[in-house]
């Protein structure tokens, strides 16, 4: 009896210890697992043994006991009065365990649930055990200019073998060093030189299309293969021939959308990962889309035609200015993070355009109008980097960028632990907390887009005294409110998007010359809805197919 309850308060004792452990340090890990978590339950199992008949039970006791106390605690803590964040509002599913997210996650509609949340809750909502998401436009600036708030653990899953890759890495410095390579590679100066590859690819696609007017086409697919295609010479120097092909010939959107999933989902539970690599296959899906970019890489590495100054012509630094030469590792598994974030986001914000423009027939006129008065009498497109002039092409892709932002997660900062905890915007967070600000959510606020949040109405981003609802009414630039601090659908400070020129670039003209060759009709019998309902937050966004059909205006 004595030693059953020695074995008890042991049992009690040990897990309370463990619990304290993994609050106070987070180790992760597998080592530190099997001790604290194997190790130290099976030998208190092995000293309470000869209280029970058979080992089998004595082993099974201590177990579920030990994992029974250490849940206890977790879950008590979080939900009690004195958790650093108990007056901050949250379902409880949130407030007890990050896999309630994972789990939505998992589902595709995070974006959606999130924003749900703040329309119960208020500006700031518990979203995890240790996370807040906010929706205050002061939260902006304070979240993603802030030395003392970096990327959270949401991007631990990126780091692998030894490597970060530019999106994954944390430290403010680092990152600086790294981006300085990418920056040159995408400034204003370097993206005029790949005009010509966008007016290729642009011609390529016209043709294609061309070909196959009347018939149905998904548009979704088609302007996936563009994108990959002009990633392609951006990145490795030559398209991938998608379009020519009519078929993605190294098959990476699935690829894409497979890590994207994956990444996410293990992305709100990153030190389940480092099990999950444990067992074989578990990081399956990761090691294809790895070993695809890797090999693509590896082909740029090895060619000679260095001429060409694409992204790897400068993460090589091939025009030697470094003082040392970047790691050749580190540009090989940059290859994931080019490519997906390059093609994915260009093409559905370029769907999802085409998409509103077809549910609004009137709008799609009025932009059609604007590009015939710039397209020369032949047809010709005017210079690409003259499009930021069009007012009406560029209100409707900001209008979709403002709904459907590109990158739906909510791109996670961390409070740095020592800091003793920031003031972000009106609120106090304490140190080592998780925080987003939400721009999904605040693109859909009223209070910083108004009127419609929730329409898609270009004309709001457009400079006039006043302005004529889609209902008919008229309205004074007064009553209109377009917060431009709020708008941040290429996130905003130093770890904002670094390819913002060259997206910019590709969207306007792909989407003119489209929409001035083409009139573009859904599919009969397709109902557009069944698009938007397709959208999923993988971080990225996933997005289902969009048949069309197309025919030449002249
Ligand atoms: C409309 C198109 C695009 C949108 C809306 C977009 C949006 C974003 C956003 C919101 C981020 C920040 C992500 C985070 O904090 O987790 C980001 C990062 C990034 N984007 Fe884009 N992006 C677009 C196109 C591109 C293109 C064409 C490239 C070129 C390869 C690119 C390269 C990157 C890179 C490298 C990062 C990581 C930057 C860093 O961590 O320093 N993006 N993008």
């Amino acid at each position: 009896m004595a030693l059953l309850s020695d074995a008890t308060t042991l049992t009690f004792v040990s897990s309370l210890g463990v619990y304290g452990i993994y609050k106070r340090y987070e180790p992760a890990g597998v080592l530190s697992a099997l001790v604290l978590l194997f190790a130290v339950p099976g030998y208190i199992a092995s000293q309470a043994r000869s209280q029970f008949s058979y080992a089998i039970v004595a082993y099974l006791t201590t177990f579920v006991s030990f994992y029974a106390l250490l849940i206890a605690y977790t879950i008590g803590y979080r939900l009690s009065p004195f958790h650093p964040l108990a007056k901050y509002p949250g379902p409880v599913a949130c407030k007890v365990s990050k896999f309630w997210i994972a789990y939505v996650a998992s589902r595709g509609k995070t974006h959606k649930y999130i924003c749900d949340l703040h329309n119960q809750y208020g500006d700031v909502v518990r979203t995890g055990p240790n996370e807040l998401s906010f929706r205050h436009e002061d939260t902006i600036m304070a979240v993603f200019a802030n030395k003392e708030v970096k990327k959270g653990p949401y991007y631990d899953c990126r780091y692998q073998k030894g490597v970060t890759p530019l999106d994954g890495i944390k430290d403010f410095h680092e990152h600086a060093g790294r981006r300085k390579l990418w920056n040159r590679a995408f400034s204003m100066a370097a993206a005029k030189e790949h005009v010509d590859d966008l007016q290729t690819a642009v011609s390529e696609l016209l043709q294609e299309l061309e070909k196959r007017q009347g018939d149905v086409v998904d548009i979704s697919q088609w302007i996936s293969f563009i994108a990959f295609d002009f990633m392609g010479s951006l990145v490795f120097g030559n398209p991938f021939g998608m379009v020519k092909a009519g078929k993605d010939t190294a098959g990476l959107a699935e690829i894409i959308d497979t890590l994207a999933y994956v990444s996410n989902v293990m992305s709100h539970i990153p030190w389940v990962w480092p099990f999950l690599t444990q067992i074989p296959g578990g990081d399956a899906p990761l090691e294809v889309a790895r070993t695809a970019c890797k090999n693509l890489v590896a082909k740029r590495v090895k060619s000679t035609n260095t001429n060409k100054r694409d992204l790897y012509h400068y993460l090589l630094d091939e025009d030697g200015l470094e003082p040392v030469k970047p790691s050749e590792k580190q540009a090989l598994m940059e290859g994931a993070t080019a490519i997906s974030a390059g093609s994915d986001t260009t093409a559905t914000m370029m769907v999802h355009t085409l998409f509103f423009l077809m549910q609004n027939p009137d709008m799609s006129k009025r932009l059609q109008s604007e590009l015939d008065n710039v397209y020369s009498a032949g047809g010709e497109a005017p210079d690409y980097t003259k499009h930021v002039e069009l007012p009406y092409l560029n209100a409707c892709i900001n209008e979709t960028m403002r709904l459907y932002p590109a990158a739906l997660a909510a791109l996670q900062r961390r409070v740095d632990v020592g800091s003793g905890g920031k003031m972000l915007g009106p609120f106090f967070v304490p140190e080592g907390t998780q925080v987003s600000a939400h721009l999904y959510t605040m693109h859909r606020d009223p209070r910083y887009f108004y009127p419609l949040p929730d329409t898609y109405w270009p004309d709001r981003w457009l400079t006039q005294e006043s302005y004529i609802l889609p209902s008919g009414e008229s309205i004074s630039s007064s009553d209109l409110i377009v917060n431009k601090t709020v708008y941040q659908p290429f996130s905003y400070g130093q770890q904002n998007c670094a390819g913002k020129v060259v997206a910019n670039m590709e969207m306007r003209a792909v989407l003119s010359a489209l929409l001035h060759k083409f009139d573009i009709k859904p599919a009969r019998g397709f109902k557009l809805q069944e698009y938007e309902d397709s959208i999923c937050d993988v971080y990225i966004t996933y997005r289902g197919a969009l048949p069309v059909t197309l025919h030449a205006r002249r």
